[in-house]
């Protein structure tokens, strides 16, 4: 099902007019009012007279929408082929088939998404069964047949009658229409009302059977009656069908009234549909007794088609059904199946999209191009890797044709109408990469970028020469750029559309007072998008510092919903941190051997550890890079391509990659410690199963720092037992190891114990964690644990506590 889509509207409530017109006349207006009431009956006279107005309209809406669905009931078992039976007696006489024009009426006014909208809660509950198709099913070997059940109360969700799979009740077939945008409705509590009916106690099974004079059923036997009964009792509904009783006859059916003969099949099936709209349809029949008048002949009202006309009408319906369901995207599908060319972006981004082969939306570029275009605020949330960077960068293009059209052309500077704001340099180019591919075919619009690593001077420089109306920056860069008065602020007085990416960790407190500083600098009269995967509460509190106060949230996960990929298995070993540096080559190596085109993201928790395992694994011979923040930013850059680019091959890396970073194909993701939380853990994660692929994860941390695995409970993350070390590999990291530079091992130490002080749950025990940091010292082969700087050791509250030695 399409994923949920949530949309707040915060500061959006109105008060009634009546609330409004009252609340200015509360000092003064008229006391009374005609026919002697005072102001407050007045007001209750006239909300009654609306409401009973709007229940008029809900109610003729409803009957319309009824008689779509019973006419789509009818067509389907009329039309049915597969009935070989059934067509040979369609053959010999012209039932009363419901002509197209009835239905595409009726289809062009009702049959529109949200039609369900029309139902309220006076239709009677929604009832759901357990397996999702609205009714439950109870003793399939009794009936022979899938017998359906509605239990006790006996009602039925009508919605689910006419909505798609095709439920086998006895002979007759219910229709499951829902993936074509039907409504359903339950009629457990719809009042029976339709003169033209008997009303009675029970109804009977035949009726149901025989719902069509043609079904062979219809002269079915004893044995068949009763079968069906089953399915009957589910639809029993006290006052809802006629007690009428069905002779059973070689050739036709006949009534206990006065109905025989000739007529007999059509009557039988009038009264027969009529029947089923009553056991449809509740109250609203009235309509149905209006509309068939008694008097006027069936040929009147439908008028006898040619059975070769029917097939055609329908054999058509089923080539746009098959059209339909080909165009359907799978449940877990990352993309709507709404294409781009059926959205208003300008032609030439769309030739650029189909140069990349890109030609269908992915349900967060559905779910937020329309609003986004439209010039509304809006906070989104959707997985990792389904395309958010392309759906705020279509929007920015767009923005930027329009400034430009608009007539505002002139500046004294040139503009730059579009910012994007993301947390890291890789990220900003990847993104800048994205834009100039979209831009492909637009003269005289430019991306670029403002990151840190690069030289002030010549950002500068580029900034002047060359076109740049959209700016993707990392906040620390932008803000130089900012302060030092380089002429941007004056050139970002025009913009028109602020994008933050990974907003949660740009909003986070780390970043938050950067962010704040450049929006001063910013036009309020703006348009701002905040996107990510993972919006935890607080971050959605601080949007307002970006976002107005009625923007939209868009959330393309759904509440409570996993916000990993189903498609990606996610794994734990939970090992004492002593081995992590032996198990992760014995990891690496099982992988490489089941994946021949393996490409592998290791996260570490610091730069400097990252450093270490990357000297481990190329000790080891293992095809590997890495990136981090203390590499200069050419090598990381070219890194950073390369991996993009490549199979096999083995990414060390600490969460400078974690967000955002579009690395095709990866198959596996390992995270070796606990991560920053549980945010990260998702976007590192979310390295593999891009573009709604598969891919496998897996946690590699020490048994304290199990208390972390609360933090994802809700994600289908699997402990497995640690595996056995294999005395090679084993043999291999110790020689390895020994081979490394004492100081890039001292390094990771202090990076290490300087991370886990920081976390709060092992940062609280200095004494324990000064425990911790010896043991992990050991295992990556130093003897004792290297001396911090005295001012270091005060800054992170190590000072004098045991095992913590310090520099004289
Ligand atoms: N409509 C589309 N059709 C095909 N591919 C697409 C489409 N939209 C985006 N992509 C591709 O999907 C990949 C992932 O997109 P992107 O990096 O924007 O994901 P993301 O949601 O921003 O991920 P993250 O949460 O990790 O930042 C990219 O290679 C992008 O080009």
């Amino acid at each position: 099902m399409y994923s949920l889509i949530l949309r707040e509207r915060s500061g959006s409530f109105t008060g009634s007019l009546w609330s409004r017109i009252f609340s200015r006349n509360m000092g003064g207006g008229p006391r009374t009012f005609p026919g002697g009431l005072n102001k407050w009956q007045w007001k209750r006279m006239h909300e009654k007279k609306a409401r009973e107005k709007e229940n008029k309209l809900l109610d003729q809406e409803k009957q319309l929408y009824e008689a779509r669905i019973r006419t789509e009931i009818r067509a389907k078992m009329w039309g049915n082929p597969d009935s070989g039976e059934k067509t040979a007696k369609s053959k010999q006489s012209h039932g009363p088939m419901s002509p197209k024009e009835h239905i595409k009426t009726l289809a062009d006014r009702f049959m529109k998404a949200g039609a369900e909208d029309l139902w309220n809660e006076n239709d009677g509950p929604m009832k759901e069964s357990d397996d999702g198709s609205g009714l439950s099913r109870r003793d399939n070997g009794r009936s022979g047949s899938n017998s359906i059940d509605s239990s006790s109360n006996s009602s039925i969700d009508v919605r689910k009658l006419v909505s798609g799979t095709c439920y086998s009740m006895g002979n007759s077939r219910v229709f499951d229409r829902s993936r074509r945008g039907f409504s359903s409705m339950s009629r457990g509590r719809f009042k029976r009302n339709e003169s033209s009916c008997d009303e009675g106690d029970d109804f009977d099974a035949k009726k149901l059977d025989t719902l069509s004079p043609f079904s062979p059923k219809f002269a079915g036997t004893k044995e068949k009656v009763k079968s069906s009964k089953n399915v009957v009792g589910v639809i029993r509904n006290k006052g809802l069908f006629g007690r009428r009783k069905f002779r059973k006859n070689d050739s036709s059916t006949e009534e206990d009234s006065e109905e025989e003969g000739e007529e007999g099949k059509m009557n039988v099936w009038l009264d027969l549909r009529k029947m089923g709209s009553s056991a449809a349809l509740g109250n609203h029949d009235i309509k149905l007794t209006k509309r068939v008048n008694r008097n006027v002949t069936d040929e009147e009202l439908y008028p006898p088609l040619d059975i070769n006309t029917v097939r055609e009408d329908l054999s058509k319906r089923k080539s746009v059904d098959n059209v339909i369901e080909e165009n359907r995207e799978p449940h877990d599908s990352i993309y709507s199946g709404k294409r781009f060319d059926e959205s208003s972006i300008s032609p030439l981004t769309l030739k650029a999209l189909s140069a990349s082969g890109i030609v269908k939306m992915t349900r967060v570029q559905d779910a937020t191009l329309s609003e986004c275009l439209d010039g509304k605020d809006a906070l989104v949330k959707a997985k990792t890797g389904t395309g958010k960077s392309m759906a705020f960068l279509l929007p920015a293009i767009e923005t930027v044709l329009k400034a430009m059209n608009s007539g505002n052309g002139v500046h004294k500077v040139a503009p730059i109408f579009a910012l994007i704001l993301c947390p890291t340099r890789e990220l900003a180019s990847q993104i800048a990469a994205e834009g100039k591919a979209l831009l492909k075919y637009h003269d005289g619009i430019g991306v670029q970028t403002l990151i840190g690593g690069t030289r002030f001077k010549l950002d500068q420089q580029r900034l002047e020469s060359e076109p740049c109306q959209i700016l993707i920056a990392t906040p620390g860069r932008l803000l130089d750029h900012i302060e030092n008065k380089s002429g941007l602020t004056s050139r970002l007085m025009a913009l028109k559309l602020f994008i933050v990416d990974e907003a949660d960790l740009l909003l986070d407190l780390g970043f938050r007072r950067d962010v704040e500083k450049i929006i001063d600098c910013l036009p309020r009269q703006r348009q701002s998008l905040l996107f990510s995967a993972t919006i935890p509460k607080e971050v959605r509190r601080v949007s307002q510092l970006v976002l107005k106060r009625d923007h939209s949230y868009i959330d393309t996960i759904g509440l409570g919903c996993v916000e990993t990929h189903d498609k990606v298995k996610q794994s734990c070993i939970v090992a004492p941190h002593e081995s992590h540096f032996h198990l992760v080559p014995h990891l690496l190596k099982e992988h490489i051997n089941n994946t021949p085109d393996y490409k592998i993201i290791v996260f570490c928790s610091t730069g400097m550890v990252t450093s270490l395992m990357y000297t481990l694994l190329r000790e080891m011979k293992l095809s590997v890079r890495e990136i981090h923040a203390r590499k200069p930013q050419l090598h990381r850059t070219r890194v950073s391509d390369e991996f993009k680019e490549s199979k096999r091959l083995i990414l060390v890396t600490s969460d400078v990659s974690a967000r955002g970073m579009n690395y095709p194909d990866v198959t596996l993701v390992i995270q070796v410690g606990i991560p920053s939380d549980r945010e990260q853990y998702i976007h590192r994660l979310g390295r593999t199963g891009r573009e709604g692929k598969g891919g496998e994860g897996l946690l590699l941390i020490a048994p304290w720092e199990r208390y972390f695995l609360d933090e994802l409970k809700d994600l289908p993350l699997e402990p497995i037992p640690v595996p056995d070390l294999d005395s090679r590999v084993k043999l291999q990291v110790d020689q390895s190891m020994a081979k490394i530079d004492t100081s890039i091992k001292e390094a990771a130490y202090h990076a290490w114990l300087g991370y886990y002080n920081s976390v709060r749950e092992t940062g609280r025990d200095k004494t324990t964690l000064a425990e911790l940091a010896n043991r992990f010292c050991h295992s990556i082969g130093l003897e004792k644990p290297p001396a911090l700087f005295r001012r270091t050791a005060v800054k992170m509250g190590l000072k004098g506590i045991s095992g913590i030695p310090i520099r004289k």
